[in-house]
């Protein structure tokens, strides 16, 4: 699977805010086509991460660069434009939006037709309007959300939503999905549908995936590396297997089980 050139890069990237160093010198590198977990204990560092790859956070050291352009210092719009997308730890859907306009919302900003024919509803408007709503509702199917497509995202379950958040970040056609802890909450069948999920729009999409989870049967389950981090340093990267047995892996997870 693996290709010369990485698709991400991060070169020794670091944050510190204050005199707390929240993530230091961590070197990754993401290949096309790749599905790789990112753990870590609480506190480690993996959300912050997510936050400098999408541009919420500049790092304060190091470089990270998509298909080998650089991403410092753009803001996160331009980064999703680049082709990263990601789901959040806490779902952040439009709760008063319709399920097919939280899709539809994701893909506005890279569609071609401008603010002022949405206004005035030009033509090319709905001629644009309508392939957007095909669209929109090819991704709700392959999440099976197309029956709830007018329904208020605050009114489908839980699991559901978390499904919608992810059809609205591959609506953003990103070569890169971020996923913060997508089984979070979700009961074992749930989770069971997720993985399957998972694997099944990285191959659809042609997506790499980097996806933290605490779920460590989802993540041994389903990906093929696997980083570590603990008090914000890479401590141990890849297979799962070696990741299992790795006794600085069991150390940073002393109490908690890592099987
Ligand atoms: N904006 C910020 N200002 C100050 N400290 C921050 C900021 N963002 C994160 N931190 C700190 O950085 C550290 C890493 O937090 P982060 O949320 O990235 O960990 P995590 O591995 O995602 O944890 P969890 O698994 O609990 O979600 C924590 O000590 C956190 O308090």
């Amino acid at each position: 699977m693996k290709t010369k050139t990485p698709l991400l890069k991060v070169d020794s990237v670091g944050i510190h805010f204050g005199g707390l160093k929240a993530v230091s010198d961590v070197n990754v590198e993401l290949y096309p086509g790749e599905l790789v977990g990112l753990i870590g204990p609480n506190g480690a560092g993996k959300t912050t991460f997510f936050n400098l790859l999408t541009g919420v956070y500049v790092p304060t050291e190091g470089t990270i660069s998509l298909e080998g352009e650089d991403l410092k210092k753009r803001p996160p719009y331009k980064i999703t434009q680049k082709g990263i997308s990601r789901t959040f730890q806490n779902i952040r859907l439009f709760s008063e939006l319709s399920v097919i306009d939280n899709v539809k919302v994701a893909y506005h900003s890279l569609s071609k037709h401008s603010i002022l024919s949405s206004i005035f509803r030009m033509p090319s408007h709905f001629k644009g309007e309508k392939e957007m709503d095909e669209k929109a509702i090819e991704f709700l199917k392959i999440f099976n959300l197309d029956q709830y497509k007018d329904e208020k995202a605050k009114n489908l379950p839980y699991g559901k939503q978390r499904r919608l958040e992810i059809a609205r970040a591959l609506a953003a056609n990103p070569k890169l999905l971020l996923l913060d802890e997508p089984a979070a909450g979700m009961n074992p069948q749930e989770t069971h549908e997720l993985m399957n999920l998972i694997a099944l729009i990285r191959e659809k999409f042609d997506l790499t995936v980097l996806l933290i989870e605490h779920d460590m049967p989802l993540v041994m389950g389903v990906c093929e590396r696997i980083y570590v981090l603990d008090h914000g340093q890479l401590i141990a990267q890849g297979q799962p297997e070696e990741i299992r047995n790795n006794p600085k892996v069991i150390e940073a997870y002393l109490g908690e089980e890592v099987s």
